[in-house]
């Protein structure tokens, strides 16, 4: 088991780490036992992760004699909303939680975004780990604080910005993910090589049919270098006041399409489509050159992730609601784009003939 730090601004919260490695599912628990003590201790799960890891999870904590017990709501995005919130909450009530209990994120983003608003908000705060199951998490969502649940008008609109107090990611997880919600946390990987450095994006190229083959050694160089690419960028902005938001390359179009469809198009495969948009926007507005665009779609599809909008998504749809963007700024609404592959910039702006066209030419 490695150890990353995520060094933050004292004043805002505290240094954590990700423990990162392979098959380490036991110690999780002693370390909780060793290094959280809190009156009660609550995993927070999903329908699914529940009957996977969560009650194996709860024996193994009772075993080591820690006051232990288990929420679960129903698997998915559909669950990302204020109705699970309260939910939570009451259930978190009735059971005698407090401040000095300990919540534990067990599952995939959908757990991670939910139970880190539940844990900012409840009681005013308690803590919270994060024990990401999916690719997604542990790449991304699981790191940098960023909580949320959607509204029917749009992705993320309430949140909060709350950092766990740890982070155990064990790639074992992955063994039981299914290869439609691996190729979702692939999208976000994708997403590192393009604002990072070139070299990650070019050994993605290379690494692209042992990423669809699993490869467990390769897996574990590229989520370890997506976990120090994005602790990286929240250790310099952590509360994205500027840097923090080339993150958000491919978000942007990303999160109206799948607002646009009501929470069914799944997040990674959004922002495949997203990244692809931002990226014509690039070329549109004479920033990128095609070869490299050409690059990013070909490994998008390589991947065997989606590289064109289905009918079932109007355009007049999609700007619609990047109108809910919650970015937006007066009647700009700010982009993610790109000069080359590992130069990302943000834009106020992006004319809406640029839009338009490059919405058009993804139609499927
Ligand atoms: N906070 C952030 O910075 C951030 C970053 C990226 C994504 N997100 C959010 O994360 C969410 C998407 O996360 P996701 O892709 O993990 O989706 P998810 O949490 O819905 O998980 C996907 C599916 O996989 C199942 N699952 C989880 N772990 C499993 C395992 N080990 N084996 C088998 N099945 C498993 C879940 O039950 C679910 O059905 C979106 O809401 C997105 O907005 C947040
Ligand atoms: O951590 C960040 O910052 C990100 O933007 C990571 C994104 O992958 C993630 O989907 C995030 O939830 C988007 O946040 P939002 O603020 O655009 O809703
Ligand atoms: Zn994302």
């Amino acid at each position: 088991m490695k150890r990353i730090k995520v060094h933050l601004d004292k004043r805002l919260s505290e240094t954590h780490e990700i423990c990162i490695g392979y098959d380490f599912q036991d110690r999780i628990g002693l370390l909780i036992a060793k290094e959280h003590p809190a009156n009660r201790y609550v995993i927070v799960t999903d329908s699914n992760v529940s009957g996977l890891y969560g009650k194996t999870f709860l024996e193994k904590l009772r075993e080591l004699g820690l006051p232990a017990e288990l929420l679960e709501f129903p698997a998915g995005e559909g669950s990302k909303t204020m109705d699970t919130v309260l939910a939570l909450t009451s259930r978190l009530l009735e059971r005698g939680v407090d401040r000095h209990s300990l919540l534990l994120a067990l599952g995939g983003g959908v757990v991670g975004d939910l139970t880190g608003f539940v844990a900012s908000i409840y009681m005013r705060s308690v803590p919270f780990i994060q024990i990401p199951t999916t690719l997604m998490a542990q790449v991304d969502s699981s790191i940098g604080g960023k909580t949320a649940v959607n509204l029917p008008q749009g992705k993320n609109l309430l949140g909060t910005f709350y950092q766990p107090k740890r982070i155990f990611t064990d790639l074992k997880f992955l063994e039981t993910l299914s290869d439609d919600e691996y190729l979702n946390g692939v999208a976000e990987i994708v997403k590192y090589g393009v604002i990072d450095e070139p070299g990650f994006f070019e050994l993605l190229e290379r690494e692209v049919p042992a990423i669809r083959e699993r490869n467990l050694e390769v897996l574990k160089k590229v989520i370890e270098q997506s976990c120090r690419i994005k602790k990286g960028v929240v250790e310099i902005d952590e509360q994205e006041s500027g840097f923090r938001r080339i993150l958000n390359y491919g978000h942007t179009i990303g999160h109206a399409l799948e607002a646009s469809s009501n929470f069914t198009l799944a997040h990674g495969k959004a922002v495949a489509l997203g990244m692809i948009a931002a990226s014509g926007i690039s070329v549109q507005s004479g920033y990128l050159s095609l070869e490299e665009r050409d690059r990013i779609e070909n490994m998008i599809r390589d991947l065997g992730l989606p590289v064109r909008i289905p009918e079932s998504f109007p355009q007049s749809n999609v700007l619609e609601r990047l109108q809910m963007d919650k970015k937006k700024e007066g009647s700009e609404l700010p982009f993610v784009l790109l000069k080359k592959i590992g130069i990302p910039f943000i834009t106020k702006g992006v004319e809406k003939s640029h839009l338009e066209k490059v919405l058009e030419e993804m139609k499927a």
